[in-house]
């Protein structure tokens, strides 16, 4: 194998396909010192993202909707590989896997019977790239007991520990999720609630765009506290991990039943819905002694949000990933490429103590082109 790895993320903001080119040394024994060759961003077709969307909740004819979805993802997948691989001016054939995590369209953790769904049609992916795919990273740490996320922590503390230091990464996607690497201790990681999903999705309703660039549409609102207390009040905030969360339930809906037709201005909407990402982080750490935080995900370019998060986090060192090697927008890819090498080196990729399941389990599939 040549160590040369491709990671492709596709998450709950819908913006877009996140892509990384990465070689792994070659004896997993070896400290792990991921070399970042090349990475892009595919934004998705619009038609695609709409379809996606829809498919986080519950509608008619689901399974057509889905079936069509999943070719179209593979295809977008397939292109965007291939854009990489052009940009980097490496041939699929020197390619060891891609790691692709799908698209997730249900979570549902806490379900009679808990499932979780990410859509892409593999087989096609690795027949369109004839590049061999590992996938479905999520259900095997499910059968076992699981949540089924979240699992970045393992790539996390392969990377990010330092023996000395209580370290915590923190993933501002659509959903935020927070890794925590204290010395002498299991790593702990878990969803804090929504990231930037719910923020995307008023500046969509505004007409105002996709997302808040650096969050200047919020720098123009007021925090309104009887909002904020009402978002707050959930009681995913007041759970203790193992927990995990998606778009299926802190979803437009979730938002309009706390807003209760109150007439807010829009802008002070944006403005409350930033703070309350900020305050909900804070409340899932205010009893941990973290010495340094590291913002990774999208919401690392907010602006906005990471000045109200230095603020709730007074005593601590706030740092994006790029100061530990890793650009803020490649860690989740880069994630899913360490994943697919995890598969190839026997190397488990869930971590009991962070996703509940009952044993440390390899994760993947692989799916072959020949
Ligand atoms: N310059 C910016 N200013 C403000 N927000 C930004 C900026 N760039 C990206 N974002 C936010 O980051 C989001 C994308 O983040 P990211 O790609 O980390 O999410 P994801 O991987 O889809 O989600 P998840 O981690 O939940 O799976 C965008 O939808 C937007 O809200
Ligand atoms: C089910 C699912 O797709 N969950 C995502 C989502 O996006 C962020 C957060 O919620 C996290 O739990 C997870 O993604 C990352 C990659 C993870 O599993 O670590």
């Amino acid at each position: 194998m040549s160590g040369l790895y491709v990671g492709i993320m596709s998450g709950t903001s819908l913006d877009g396909i996140d892509l990384v080119l990465v070689r792994f040394g070659q004896s997993p024994t070896v400290k792990l010192q991921p070399e970042l060759l090349e990475s892009l961003l595919c934004p998705f077709p619009t038609e695609l993202r709409q379809q996606l969307s829809q498919l986080a909740q519950s509608g008619p004819d689901e399974l057509e909707l889905m079936g069509l979805a999943e070719q179209q993802l593979a295809i977008a997948y397939a292109n965007a590989v291939k854009q990489l691989l052009a940009k980097a001016k490496v041939a699929p054939e020197q390619i060891s896997a891609i790691g692709c995590h799908g698209q997730t369209i249900r979570h549902r953790p806490y379900a009679q019977f808990p499932f979780t769904y990410q859509i892409g049609d593999m087989f096609r992916l690795a027949a369109e790239t004839q590049i061999r795919v590992i996938a479905d990273f999520r259900r095997k740490d499910m059968a076992y007991g699981g949540q089924g996320a979240p699992l970045v922590p393992a790539f996390h503390k392969a990377i990010f520990t330092k023996p000395d230091s209580y370290r915590a990464i923190l993933n501002i996607g659509g959903i935020a999720n927070v890794t925590l690497l204290q010395p002498n201790r299991p790593v702990r990681g878990f969803d804090t609630g929504p990231g930037n999903g719910l923020m995307d999705n008023w500046i969509q309703q505004q007409g105002l765009g996709l997302y808040d660039k650096d969050g200047e549409y919020a720098a123009s609102g007021t925090i309104q506290q009887d909002l904020l207390a009402a978002l707050l009040s959930d009681p995913y905030f007041q759970l203790q991990g193992p927990k995990s969360t998606g778009r299926e339930y802190f979803n437009e809906l979730w938002l309009e039943q706390k807003l209760q037709s109150r007439p807010y201005a829009p802008a002070d909407v944006q403005r409350t819905l930033t703070r309350f990402t900020a305050q909900s982080i804070k409340i899932a750490l205010a009893d941990e002694a973290i010495a340094e935080l590291f913002i990774c995900g999208g919401g690392a370019y907010n602006q906005v949000l990471v000045s109200d998060l230095q603020q709730l986090f007074p005593a601590v060192q706030l740092q994006q990933t790029s100061s530990l090697g890793v650009k803020a927008d490649d860690v989740e890819a880069m994630a899913f490429a360490w994943l697919a090498f995890a598969y190839d080196n026997q190397i488990p990729g869930n971590i009991p103590e962070v996703t509940g399941a009952s044993k440390a389990v390899i994760l993947g599939v692989e799916f072959s082109y020949n």
